[in-house]
């Protein structure tokens, strides 16, 4: 039994003993290669599984189905976006001012939409300010709860004209990431890594750059708590979902005033962004408007205002490009991670493998008549994740290089494409995914690998991208001889 179906099988008897006797599934997981085998294994264990919209249907199924939808959000959006939710929380007067024109906004809103916002931190993986923000407020942005989780927190500054000394800096309660541009201030990098703040440069620091990397972290909510001048290109970026605008009833008035949102170069009140699933809430004396830039993936959207959409992210040549990196992405079946076990021929023998990853990572010390060689390529297909296989098999190779088979360097492609032919042919879902692909050009986007992936700079060789899409057109030439033969007319006598 695979390391999977005996959980699900051990966990769905563990359910029956507790006595639960109906289970009632709210979503499936959005990603195909995801989607386990949890409900097959309740029901062989006798409890009755409905699943909302396919086994119940009816007004009361649609408004539980929805009410999962909302709390499932991150995820939904996550993996059709392949970026994490972006939340853009703000507090604001009645006369749309974040501050006075000193800066001062120590508060627009409320204790008790403050509290909301408290509590809204508490749910996301990140916070991200810009460097004015951290500049004029000193914020903590912590969820002030104990024992609670707290955000991650993102300062977005390309100059690094910040503090020495700030309140983010005290990284005892929860991790602080500065993001920064190559060269930024080296003085201050180092007096910041210091005191156990994170230090990322980027080539040019944009909001896209930050969002991709968040979700290369496996973060699937972000709260950006930014004024307007960094809120700004984040939502021409396209990388803010969602906007949270607290609207204090207080006037304060000012030319310099700052406003939420700083330029998007829109002429006409027809180009504004529009939102959709719009809730209007009083939080104390404040007023609370959310709702959504980009429809909820697979909810109905009550605006139809998407067509007329000002600006299109990503320019047609990114549309022709797959990339895909984490087994968490919408194309994340293509990573060698993702949870597939293949089973594999080897001197007759027939061997199961948890992953192509445990597969190939094993493969470097197969056929080595050696006892240690032996030894790793049994560790490396006992590991009890991909990660870890990759882990061994990178670990052993550099420690024993004298133990890899003869001539691995050379014949490394091609075990690897025999175990990817393997995989994509034995899940269907998983090879009409690569076919949907059609011609579009497949990019492992692994920042650290750069035979297998195109490297932090993309000049990698992507060798996985490839042996994808010739796999790709290996299948294609299979269907168009299926094609052409369920065409031939039939010989009727
Ligand atoms: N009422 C409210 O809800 C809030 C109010 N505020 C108030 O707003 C004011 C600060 O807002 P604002 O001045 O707009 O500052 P932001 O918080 O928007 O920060 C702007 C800074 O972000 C950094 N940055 C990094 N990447 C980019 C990029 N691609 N584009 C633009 N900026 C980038 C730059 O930092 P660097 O210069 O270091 O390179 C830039 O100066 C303060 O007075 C604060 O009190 C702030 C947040 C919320
Ligand atoms: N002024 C203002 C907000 N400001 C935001 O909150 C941050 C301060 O967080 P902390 O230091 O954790 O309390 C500040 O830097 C800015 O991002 N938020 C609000 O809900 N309402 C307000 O009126």
């Amino acid at each position: 039994m695979r390391k999977k179906d005996f959980l699900d099988f051990h966990s769905s008897k563990a359910t029956m003993q507790a006595g639960v006797l109906r289970v009632i599934v709210g979503l499936h997981h959005p990603l195909q290669h995801f989607r386990g085998k949890a409900i097959t294994a309740l029901r062989k264990a006798g409890i009755i599984v409905d699943v909302l919209g396919e086994d119940t249907v009816g007004d009361r199924a649609q408004e539980a189905l929805e009410a999962c939808q909302y709390v499932n959000i991150p995820l939904l959006y996550t993996a059709t976006h392949q970026l994490p939710f972006s939340v853009l929380k703000y507090a604001m007067t009645l006369d749309g001012k974040i501050a006075t024109s000193t800066g001062h906004s120590s508060w627009v809103s409320s204790k008790l939409s403050r509290q909301r916002v408290l509590e809204t931190r508490g749910r996301s993986n990140a916070v991200i300010v810009g460097g004015n923000t951290v500049r004029r407020d000193d914020p903590r942005l912590t969820a002030r709860q104990e024992n609670c989780h707290s955000p991650v927190r993102i300062v977005m500054s390309r100059g690094l004209d910040l503090p020495e000394e700030a309140n983010l800096w005290d990284v005892s309660i929860t991790p602080t990431i500065v993001m920064t541009q190559r060269g930024a201030r080296n003085d201050l990098q180092k007096k910041l890594a210091s005191k156990g703040v994170e230090i990322v440069e980027f080539d040019f620091l944009t909001p896209r750059d930050v969002m991709n990397y968040c979700y290369d972290c496996g973060f699937l909510s972000v709260l950006w708590e930014c004024g307007g001048t960094l809120s700004a290109p984040a939502i021409s970026a396209g990388v803010i979902h969602k906007v949270m605008a607290f609207v204090a009833p207080k006037i304060i008035g000012g030319v310099r005033a700052p406003s939420p949102v700083g330029e998007l170069g829109f002429l006409e009140m027809t180009q504004a962004l529009k939102l959709s699933n719009v809730s209007y809430e009083q939080v104390g004396p404040d007023l609370l408007i959310s709702g959504y830039l980009y429809p909820i993936p697979g909810m109905q959207v009550d605006a139809p205002m998407w067509e007329e959409a000002p600006y299109v992210t990503g320019s047609n040549d990114e549309k022709s490009v797959i990339y895909f990196h984490k087994t968490w992405g919408f194309f994340g079946a293509f990573s060698t991670f993702s949870p597939h076990p293949v089973s594999m021929e080897n001197d007759g023998k027939r061997i199961s493998w948890h992953s192509v990853e445990h597969y190939y990572q094993a493969q470097k010390f197969n056929g080595v008549k050696d006892r240690m060689a032996e030894k790793f390529a049994k560790d490396i297909q006992a590991a009890d994740c991909p990660e870890k296989a990759a882990w061994l098999g990178k670990n052993f190779a550099r420690q024993h290089p004298d133990l890899l088979q003869p001539d691995w360097q050379q014949r490394r492609t091609g075990i690897m494409y025999e175990a990817l032919a393997k995989k994509f042919s034995l899940y269907p879902d998983l090879r009409n995914l690569l076919l949907s692909t059609n011609s579009r050009l497949l990019v492992n986007s692994s920042p650290f690998d750069v035979y297998w992936g195109c490297g932090r700079n993309g000049m990698g060789l992507n060798q996985l991208g490839k042996l994808l899409m010739k796999l790709r057109a290996e299948f294609e030439a299979v269907e168009i001889v299926k094609l052409h033969k369920s065409s031939i007319p039939k010989y009727s006598g």
